[in-house]
């Protein structure tokens, strides 16, 4: 389970300081799929980054079952990151020149042995509907829909309990939009605990919770037939 507790985060300082999120509080169940809407500049991306341990907050808490992301060393914090939690941006973030399959093994290359990468990269890449003739493609000849598919498979190479997704259907048509969501949907369904933002309320619909993000508070969001 992952809990914030009074988290607050202001950019720049003094006079110009502007609080981008105050006082939130959030408990994301394991195995669920929990999405946060808002208008663009409230502050997801943000709220995002400090959950996933990559922004420091001003104050407040992060816990990964207990374990408060925050209190660890930062390389310790890396090494939690590559190993429990996956980050699927918006714009894919794949490197132009390396293949679809080293694009996915990328975060795991100087960890474990290059052949045995290369099996699971395969596994996941095949779970997920790519097919071996794209493996040795660049990402330049795929379409969005593919791009965000290799770009999830990379995000599953450590097999982290937690996929953080931002905006990830924001690039993609709307036929490639409900395939990304289908899979995020089978992933929860097979245990990973789903964190995503999305100004899209078709695709936050199909989480368990939704949140609202408006003038730097969270508050449920009630969905109306
Ligand atoms: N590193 C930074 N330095 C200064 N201001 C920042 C920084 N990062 C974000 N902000 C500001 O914080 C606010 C929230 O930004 P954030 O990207 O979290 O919003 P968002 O809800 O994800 O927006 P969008 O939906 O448009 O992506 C914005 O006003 C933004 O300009």
């Amino acid at each position: 389970m992952i809990t914030v507790e009074n988290l607050r985060k202001s950019f720049g300082r003094g006079t110009n300081a502007t609080e981008v999120l105050r006082d939130i509080d959030l408990t994301i169940p394991d195995g669920k799929w929990t999405a946060i809407v808002g208008p663009s500049g409230s502050g997801k991306s943000t709220l995002l980054n400090c959950l996933s341990g990559l922004l420091k907050p001003d104050f407040g808490h992060v816990n990964y079952d207990g374990k408060d992301l925050y209190r660890l060393k930062e390389k310790e914090r890396s090494h939690f990151r590559r190993k429990h939690i996956g980050f699927v941006f918006q714009d894919f973030k794949l490197l132009p020149y390396y293949s679809v399959i080293d694009n996915v093994i990328l975060p795991l290359l100087y960890d474990e042995a290059k052949q045995k990468l290369y099996e699971k990269a395969r596994q996941i890449l095949l779970h997920i509907g790519i097919h071996e003739q794209l493996f040795t493609r660049l990402p330049r000849s795929l379409s969005g829909g593919e791009k965000q598919r290799v770009a999830i498979a990379r995000a599953l190479i450590a097999d982290p309990d937690v996929l953080v997704c931002d905006e990830p259907t924001g690039n993609l048509d709307q036929d490639n939009r409900d395939i990304i969501t289908g899979l995020i949907d089978r992933l929860r369904n097979e245990g990973k605990t789903i964190v995503l933002v999305t100004h899209d309320m078709e695709v936050a619909k199909k989480a368990d919770d939704i949140y609202q993000l408006t003038s730097g508070s969270l508050v449920p969001y009630e969905v109306t037939a």
